[in-house]
This record gives C-alpha cells, sequence and structure tokens, in this order.
C-alpha cells in the first residue's frame, strides 16, 4: 500500500542528501517515501525478495533502539534530521493500522537519521491526537532529540511484532527493506516505520 509523500523541507544536515535532483538550483533535494508492500513477519517478506533482506536481516530483527545501534555504528557522529512535523493526515493504511477514523489528524514526523554525515534510514512515525495526551505530550517536542531516548527511557512503551516492508524504489539511493511497529504507551499506540537506505550497507564495508 502507498505511503504518503514526504518532502524535505528544512536544510539538510547530511553531506549526501537522499533523493531526486533538486528542484530549484541551491534547494536541498526533494524525496519520497517509496510504495510499500508490508508483510506480516520478516520471513513473510522473506520468500518473496531474498536478496536484499539478508544485508539488512540484523537491522530488520533488531529488538531495541535503533537510534541507540545506528550510533553504535558511528565513526564520529549521529544526527537526527528532522524533515517535517506537523498535524497532518495519515495514509488511509496508517489509519486502519492504528484503528482511527479515516480522516482524523495525527501528528506526524519524518526525520532522517545520519550517521557520520550520511543518511542512513528515513522515519516516519504517526501519532494519534489521544496519544499525545499526559506525558504523551512530549512526544511532540522531541526536535533533534531521537524518539527512541524517549520510548526506551521508560517502560511505559510496549512495542508490537515488527512488520517488513518491501519497497517499489525507483532510484538508487531510495530504500528497498523497510520495518514498522506500534509502540503502545500510557495514552494510546503510535506507528513507527524505519525505511533502511543504501548507505546503510555500504557503512560496514
Ligand atoms: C524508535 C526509535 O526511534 C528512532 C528515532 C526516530 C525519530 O527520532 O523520529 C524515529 C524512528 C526510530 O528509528 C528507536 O530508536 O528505536
Amino acid at each position: 500500500m502507498p505511503l504518503r509523500d514526504f518532502e524535505v523541507a528544512s536544510p539538510s544536515r547530511c553531506d549526501h542528501p537522499v533523493g531526486l535532483s533538486p528542484a530549484t538550483p541551491g534547494q536541498p533535494p526533494a524525496f519520497a517515501l517509496p510504495r510499500t508492500h508490508w508483510h506480516p513477519s520478516w520471513q513473510a517478506a522473506a520468500l518473496h525478495q531474498r536478496q536484499p533482506l539478508q544485508a539488512l536481516a540484523f537491522w530488520l530483527q533488531l529488538e531495541g533502539s535503533l537510534t541507540r545501534a545506528l550510533t553504535l555504528r558511528c565513526r564520529q557522529r549521529f544526527d537526527v534530521d528532522v524533515v517535517r512535523e506537523a498535524f497532518t493526515r495519515p495514509s488511509l493504511e496508517e489509519s486502519r493500522r492504528l484503528g482511527l477514523p479515516e480522516r482524523q489528524l495525527a501528528w506526524i514526523r519524518e526525520v532522517r537519521l545520519c550517521g557520520d554525515g550520511q543518511p542512513w534510514v528515513l522515519a516516519r512515525t504517526v501519532m494519534p491526537a489521544a496519544t499525545l495526551r499526559g506525558s504523551g505530550r512530549r512526544l511532540r517536542h522531541l526536535g533533534r532529540r531521537p524518539l527512541g531516548s524517549y520510548l526506551f527511557a521508560t517502560r511505559q512503551w510496549q512495542r508490537s511484532g515488527f512488520e517488513t516492508g518491501l519497497c517499489h524504489a525507483s532510484g538508487q539511493h531510495q530504500p528497498r527493506v523497510a520495518r514498522r511497529s506500534c509502540f503502545h504507551g500510557p495514552q494510546g499506540a503510535i506507528l513507527v516505520s524505519e525505511y533502511f537506505l543504501p548507505g546503510l550497507t555500504r557503512s560496514a564495508e
């Protein structure tokens, strides 16, 4: 099912931004999440496409904080590049996944996770308004602080099983594989999708 596209809305701190050619010279390039078909498990996805999953098996199954694991992979620095944070409409498929009414807006956060200046992961998090009540209010004010540092700081958030996404990538810099899961907290759930970029597998070479 297609996910909503997202465009770079702020200057990138990544040295080599992902995506299509710049629409305007001097502006950061626009980019879009590819259409993604979600499978209920890593094994189910592997039946459809074995090759790229082998290189990413570690990341697709990693249970703890992804940002923490990426930080450990960096030689120098790890950055969260905030692309967009706004109340906007999730895709129909995302609304269904979260059990939201079709047209209900949610707080959507889109970021690039960059290691040593290279974009490694694109992440999109859908947070229903109900989840943002009480202590969940802090989710709207993360800024460049990784979401994982909030979710894994307490035992209040429980993650559901991972789905594995196979992406219809149209360019060599686009993600081919993704994963997503719901985190269930005191006020409700959020849906976290993480798209792995080719730069991440290259970083291990
Ligand atoms: C859920 C985590 O948070 C990461 C950080 C994100 C952010 O800052 O928006 C989004 C998705 C995750 O990859 C994690 O570290 O596991």
